[in-house]
């Protein structure tokens, strides 16, 4: 007889925070949000600390180089994702640990042959006016001018108008040396010739960097952020159970401070056999969270197995369409209590802290309240980070509004060639995730910054200064579906539905 669980299984939407008591000392000035990211001993520190406990989701539409740079300056992780080949992958890691803060590479690109009305399009695409002109359109090309919205005049030019005739030419710029120019010196460059931009070129005159004034202030206030012993960001990178003799010593090499199994399911022989040859080739040193489960069984096989955290998730990502595609998974507030129940059992029998990531269905900022409340050390999200400028995804308007591309990695989109072999065929046999579009939200700091503030808000009214209390002190309760109705705003005519039918 097969089994049954006693209890129907939850998610965060029925949940609640009942308030403990604040002293004068919980203000949310003083919380902090560090939590560890890997297992360590009791009594001992673990190898890496984030100080937020966010990490992004391993995924195409998510976590690149500049969503792993943008995410690592407020203090949290990027995994990048592993659904790409394994140079492909380790050039994006070995980017973000070559970044240098302030340091941007061009990502709009033009030759003296585009058009003002590519240039147009272009600009819609990023956002960013200023263009470098190389020789041959790449980032790192020989530079030949600059074009600014400064250089064209809409009402008296044609569209067909090629850059190179009214581009500002190499000559006429002010520019620095690659090798030697240090941040501050380029930025007493910006403020001595009163420059938007500098831009930083090699002997060769080819195009490295570009400094730009708006960035100023954003270098100067990067207290929170997480960086290794080489002042470089930390970063992670996901990888699977079948190219790993390969994929894991290129990523290290590359520089990855922390790799993840990415699965929709770990409870398998699979990721034991991956986790132990990942830690006998490469050592014990070498950190690798594995998963998914939704089990305290699941989690105990992946904590014997040497999983150095372990993630907690089925089919409850908000492109995820694998409970109807395949009927597995649990509710994800269930899962994640249990899971956690069974971390702090095995902490207590064996004295191994395995810290625990709460992974998917995350939708309102509360939601992540409730999961680190419940137990989880840190959340990995999709969505929330694919609605920001630094997602790799393009931006596109629609209907007057914009909206950025999010699609899932079970998708036909993502081509996710590990699960090619899924039963023979060169082809995705059938689909687990969808392709979407996310409200656009705007940069990472901005929408990091209010969640976070909401999320000590709310652990000061539980009395709570850091994570572990919010563990300890939290008191949560189920709430009825009435209930739920009674918590938004109810028996009121909202006055911009009102305005909108007259
Ligand atoms: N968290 C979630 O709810 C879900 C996540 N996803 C995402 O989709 C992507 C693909 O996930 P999966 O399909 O679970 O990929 P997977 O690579 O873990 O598994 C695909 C299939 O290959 C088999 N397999 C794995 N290693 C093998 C080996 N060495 N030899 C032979 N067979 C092996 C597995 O048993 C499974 O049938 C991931 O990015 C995952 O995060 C997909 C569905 C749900
Ligand atoms: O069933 C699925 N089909 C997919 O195609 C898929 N792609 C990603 N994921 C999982 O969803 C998580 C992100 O969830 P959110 O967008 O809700 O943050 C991710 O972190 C993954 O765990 C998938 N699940
Ligand atoms: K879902």
């Amino acid at each position: 007889m097969a089994y049954f669980y006693p209890e129907p299984s939850h998610t965060f939407g029925e949940y609640l925070l009942v308030p403990g008591y604040s002293s004068d000392k919980c203000i949310p000035a003083n919380v902090s949000l560090k939590t560890p990211l890997v297992k360590f001993k009791k009594g001992e520190e673990p190898k890496i600390t984030m100080n937020i406990p966010m990490v992004s989701a391993i995924m195409q539409a998510v976590s690149n180089d500049t969503m792993a740079i943008a995410l690592a300056k407020e203090g949290g992780i990027s995994f990048i994702y592993g659904s790409q080949s394994i140079e492909e992958e380790a050039a994006m890691v070995a980017r973000v640990k070559n970044y240098k803060s302030g340091f941007v590479t061009s990502d709009s690109n033009i030759t003296p042959e585009t058009t003002l009305g590519e240039i147009l399009a272009l600009l819609e695409k990023t956002g960013h006016s200023t263009m470098a002109v190389t020789e041959d359109g790449t980032p790192t090309g020989k530079l030949l001018g600059i074009v600014t919205s400064r250089d064209y005049r809409l009402s008296r030019m044609s569209l067909d108008e090629k850059a190179g005739s009214f581009m500002t030419p190499f000559e006429k710029l002010v520019y620095a040396d690659a090798e030697t120019t240090t941040l501050s010196m380029a930025n007493d460059i910006i403020w001595d010739k009163k420059l938007n931009m500098l831009p930083l070129v090699d002997k060769e005159q080819r195009l490295r960097y570009m400094v730009f004034r708006k960035d100023y202030t954003d270098n100067k206030e990067n207290g929170n952020e997480l960086i290794d012993e080489g002042k470089r960001y930390v970063v992670g990178a996901g990888i699977n159970t079948r190219d790993y003799a390969d994929r894991v010593p290129a990523l290290l090499k590359a520089g990855a401070d922390v790799l993840c199994i990415d699965s929709s399911e770990g409870f398998s022989e699979w990721q034991r056999i991956t986790l132990r040859y990942i830690h006998e080739h490469f050592g014990e040193d070498v950190k690798v969270g594995a998963g998914n489960v939704v089990d305290a069984e699941g989690f105990r096989f992946l904590a014997e197995a040497g999983a150095d955290f372990v993630k907690v998730g089925i089919g409850g990502g908000s492109i995820c369409i694998t409970r109807e595609t395949k009927g597995i998974g649990r509710g994800q507030a269930t899962a994640l209590i249990d899971v956690c129940r069974e971390r702090d059992k095995y902490f207590e029998e064996t004295g191994i802290y395995i810290p625990v990531c709460s992974d998917g269905g995350l939708v309102h900022d509360y939601h992540m309240t409730l999961a680190l409340a419940m137990g989880a050390d840190f959340l990995m999200l999709g969505r929330y980070f694919s609605r920001f400028d630094e997602s790799p995804t393009d931006k596109v308007k629609i209907n007057g509004t914009y909206y950025k591309e999010y699609w899932g990695e079970g998708s036909n989109r993502a081509r996710n060639w590990q699960r090619y072999d899924l039963g023979g065929a060169k082809k995705l046999s059938f689909e687990e995730g969808v392709d979407s579009y996310v409200p656009y939200a705007g940069s990472l700091k901005d929408n990091v910054n209010i969640t976070l503030s909401k999320v000590r808000s709310t652990m000061c009214n539980c009395g709570a200064l850091n994570l572990a209390e919010l563990r300890d002190k939290a008191k949560l309760t189920l709430v009825s579906s009435t209930s739920i109705v009674e918590g938004g705003s109810h028996d009121v005519i909202l006055r911009n539905k009102f305005n909108s039918r007259e």
